[in-house]
């Protein structure tokens, strides 16, 4: 067992929702074995994708090395024992882990909508034709271009306070988080209106914590075992499965939420083209234990409906 002495090394990136998901694995942890917080030490660890410079630029984060961005330099300390565990927005995830680490357990799932954010407007109902909207993740521009061709989109990127000035400042009429960032933060005031999966379906993972962790390490698989959730990880297996099939990323316009519906899983895809000019959806139900099938089998079926050219993106 960890101790005050010898603690669990958690390691995290250093933006505060980061920190704020460290800390809730590090309370979960604690109280699932009557471990004192000084049992784990939380790490910080710059990635790439925390280089102010880069993400400054204002830049799609595609541009600046995609898949990973959040993650190698963890998964690296993962790999060297820097750390022992390591916490993620699954969002942000790649679908597939180096050789030697495991992501198989996930904390309860939090709100997995997206959240309006505006300083004028209630709702996305409410923008005015050709309002400016902020946003840099493909899957969301996506999404409003298909939906509401008339706004103009602009790139968005920064902190939650970052944004807000943006706004205030009038870069944007509106911008889009996820409502699971703004809880966890204890800035649930700052969302307008949530947007229901029927009008935006969400990305991959949204609101999911995940906790890696070296695969042949068997006294983290149990730690961790006490904490892991259950049905967030059956929902999870259908997502990453729909959309590691797609090759998807997190920078990927695709959205998926898969939900539990009379002890069966209930997934609805999304893809779209970057342009938001065209999009191909559909459902799937299937057996708790089929997510993975149940995710390809949508994949698979979306792209047989994608005319050629759909996924120039790729
Ligand atoms: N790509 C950034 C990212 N990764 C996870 C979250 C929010 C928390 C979550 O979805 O779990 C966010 C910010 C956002 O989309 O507003």
């Amino acid at each position: 067992m960890p101790s005050a002495t010898d603690p669990l090394k958690i390691g995290t990136r250093g933006s505060p929702l980061a920190l704020a998901q460290a800390y809730e694995t590090r309370a979960r942890l604690s109280a699932a074995h009557g471990l004192p917080p000084e049992a784990f030490e939380i790490v910080v660890i710059r990635t790439t994708g925390d280089n102010a410079a880069l993400i400054a630029a204002d830049q799609p984060l595609k541009a600046l090395g995609g898949k990973g961005l959040f993650t190698k330099e963890i998964e690296e300390a993962l790999v060297s024992g820097a750390i022992d565990i390591a916490v993620h927005s699954m969002k942000d995830m790649p679908t597939a882990q180096p050789e030697g680490l495991l992501l198989d357990c996930f904390l309860p799932r939090e709100d997995t909508r997206d959240a309006f954010v505006s300083t004028r407007y209630a709702s996305l109902t409410d923008l005015p034709e050709g309002a400016v909207v902020g946003s840099s993740s493909l899957r969301r521009r996506a999404q409003l271009a298909n939906r509401r061709p008339d706004l103009k989109l602009v790139e968005f990127r920064g902190n939650v306070q970052t944004r807000l000035k943006k706004l205030e400042d009038g870069v944007a009429d509106a911008t889009f988080l996820a409502m699971a960032g703004l809880n966890r933060l204890g800035k649930a005031e700052v969302a307008r209106s949530a947007i229901g999966p029927d009008e935006m379906l969400p990305a991959v993972a949204q609101g999911a914590i995940g906790i890696e962790r070296r695969a042949a390490d068997s006294r983290c698989a149990d730690l961790l075992a006490a904490i892991h959730d259950g049905p967030t990880g059956l929902r999870l297996a259908a997502e990453r499965s729909f959309l590691a099939t797609l090759d998807g990323s997190c920078e990927t316009p695709i959205a998926g939420l898969a939900e539990i519906l009379d002890d069966r899983l209930w997934l609805r895809g999304e893809i779209l083209r970057p342009d938001g000019s065209e999009a191909i959806s559909g459902e799937a139900h299937g057996a708790l234990a089929e997510g993975a099938a149940l995710g390809a089998d949508l994949a698979r079926r979306l792209l047989a409906q994608a005319p050629k050219g759909f996924f120039d993106w790729r």
